[in-house]
């Protein structure tokens, strides 16, 4: 029996937690005692066979601060995916659901910040590229604990107005100029979506760039004009998402190196 396939008899499916493009996710019980989530992954959303040969390899990726792959349902169709389960759900939900308490705690915004940091400096270390790194592939659990979900998933993706950068659910406003030029993604077009990510979390979560088209913020990037500082956040925290967004990727910092930056700024500020 593969480590990774769950029996889906030893599920219990519970509440519906949210829908995506990809499928449902409900709340589950896996074993009788065990909370997991559960993504039933909409038909012909995903190359299934392709997913499932990687889904033996995300089991390994091991990280408080990486949402846990428990394995899949592959027997049946629709598949499952099945997770740890994070009572507090999207990152994004959680900043604009807390934006009045959370608003004024610079300190946990960035220890949030560096969580995700933390997760992301473990996907570089294990060569692993996220490819969609943004507030909404991030989730919240308890003690204010937060985890880098989703990771990697996006090149198992069907649909090309989602993977293609000139596709409609391209998620432009994350992409650096050499994703949106020649789609090269690498840990330093992830250390630009962090960059962004850092803005949506001292922001409490708003949409980067406003409603602006994707065609007008490709036209900033490329020409170098980056999100201004958001009004509750530091300078020297505004100076980190600056270097997250050197138009060279290889100018840009790793995660292990922002890690310690923002650990520094932590201590400094705080
Ligand atoms: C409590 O609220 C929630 C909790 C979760 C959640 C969404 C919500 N609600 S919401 C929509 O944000 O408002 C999604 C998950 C999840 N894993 C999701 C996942 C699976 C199952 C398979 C592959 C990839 C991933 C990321 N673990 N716990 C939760």
């Amino acid at each position: 029996h593969d480590k990774w396939e769950i029996d889906h008899n030893e599920l219990m499916l519970l509440d519906e937690l949210g829908s995506g493009q990809f499928g449902v996710v409900r709340r589950g019980k896996w074993r009788g005692s065990t909370d997991v989530a559960v993504k039933m992954m909409k038909e012909g959303t995903m190359s299934e066979d392709d997913f499932i040969e990687e889904a033996k390899v995300m089991t390994k990726l091991q990280h408080a601060n990486l949402v846990q792959l428990y394995g899949v349902c592959s027997k049946n169709r629709p598949i499952f995916i099945v997770t740890e389960y994070m009572r507090h759900g999207s990152l994004l939900n959680y900043l604009r659901r807390h934006e009045q308490s959370l608003a004024t705690n610079q300190g946990l915004l960035l220890d949030m910040c560096i969580q995700v940091c933390k997760g992301m400096s473990y996907l570089e270390r294990h060569n692993y590229i996220h490819r969609d790194l943004a507030a909404r592939n991030c989730l919240v659990g308890t003690e204010n604990i937060v985890k880098v979900a989703d990771f990697g998933l996006a090149r198992y993706v069907l649909d090309d107005q989602y993977t293609s950068s000139g596709g409609s659910k391209f998620p432009i406003k994350w992409a650096p100029p050499e994703v949106l030029n020649y789609t090269r993604f690498s840990s330093k077009s992830d250390v630009w979506a962090y960059g962004v990510l850092i803005w949506e979390v001292f922001t409490c979560g708003k949409m980067p760039y406003g409603r602006m088209k994707n065609s007008e913020v490709v036209e900033r990037v490329q020409k170098g004009i980056i999100l201004d500082k958001p009004k509750a956040c530091f300078k020297e925290v505004y100076d980190v998402m600056k270097k997250c967004w050197a138009p060279l990727p290889e100018s840009r910092p790793s995660f292990r190196i922002l890690k310690d930056t923002l650990l520094n700024v932590s201590q400094g500020i705080l």
